[in-house]
C-alpha cells in the first residue's frame, strides 16, 4: 500500500463545517508538491455511480445532485461496510499518491479513525466545527436519515481529537490553517 512519508491529517466535523474547503485552503497553503487531498467517499461515489449508472462528476460536486443520493448512497455503503468495515478508507489509500502529507476531509466514523491508526503511523484527528446558523446559512437543512444516522453522528461521542477549531468565517479559516501548520511543524520540522 502507498505511504505517505510524514503525516496523515484527518478531518472530520458536520455537514457544512466546512470540511472540504479547510482541506482545500490547507492543500494550497502546502503545496501539491507536499500533499494531497484523499477522499474516502472517492472510491464510494465512484462504485455507486458504476452501479447505478450515474454522473460521477455531478456526484462528487457539492450540489443538489449529490444531496439527491446522498441516503441511499449512504444505505448502499453501509451494507459494504458491515462484511468490511475498511473497504472505503483502503480503496481510497490504495488510489492516493504518493506525498509527504495526506489530508483526508472526510473522516465520519470511529471505524475509519481505527483503520488508519491501524495501518499507518503519525495520524493526527482534527474537529472542524461551526455553528448552527452558520451551516445553516451554507445551506445545511435537517434532513432525516441523513442528519440523524451513523454517518453523521458516529463521531459525535467521539471526545479525542488533536485538533478542534471552530469554522464560521474567513478569519476562523485563516486560525485553522495557521494552527494546523504549527501542529504540523512540531510533529515534523522538516515540513
Ligand atoms: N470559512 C469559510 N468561509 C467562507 N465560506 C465557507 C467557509 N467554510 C466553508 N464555507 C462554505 O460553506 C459551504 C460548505 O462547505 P464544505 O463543502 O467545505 O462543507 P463540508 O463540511 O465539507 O460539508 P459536507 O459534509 O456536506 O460535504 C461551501 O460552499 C464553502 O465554500
Amino acid at each position: 500500500m502507498t505511504k505517505p512519508t510524514n503525516l496523515i491529517l484527518l478531518f472530520t466535523g458536520k455537514r457544512k463545517s466546512g470540511k472540504d474547503f479547510i482541506c482545500e485552503k490547507l492543500k494550497a497553503t502546502l503545496g501539491d508538491a507536499n500533499c494531497c487531498i484523499i477522499r474516502i467517499s472517492g472510491p464510494l461515489k465512484r462504485t455507486y455511480a458504476e452501479n447505478h449508472q450515474l454522473d460521477l462528476a455531478d456526484l462528487m460536486s457539492d450540489g443538489p445532485y449529490k444531496e439527491q443520493y446522498r441516503l441511499d448512497m449512504i444505505n448502499w455503503s453501509d451494507e459494504i461496510r458491515q462484511s468490511d468495515p475498511g473497504y472505503f478508507c483502503r480503496a481510497a489509500c490504495e488510489g492516493a499518491p504518493n506525498k509527504r502529507i495526506w489530508i483526508v476531509s472526510d473522516v465520519r466514523r470511529k471505524s475509519d479513525i481505527k483503520w488508519f491508526k491501524e495501518n499507518y503511523n503519525n495520524i493526527r484527528t482534527i474537529r472542524i466545527l461551526a455553528d448552527l446558523s452558520v451551516r445553516e446559512a451554507r445551506g445545511w437543512k435537517f434532513t432525516k436519515g441523513v442528519d440523524d444516522v451513523a454517518s453523521e453522528c458516529d463521531l459525535d461521542d467521539f471526545n479525542c481529537w488533536d485538533i478542534e477549531l471552530m469554522n464560521n468565517n474567513n478569519l476562523d479559516c485563516e486560525n485553522i490553517v495557521r494552527t494546523i501548520l504549527e501542529k504540523c511543524k512540531e510533529m515534523r520540522p522538516e515540513i
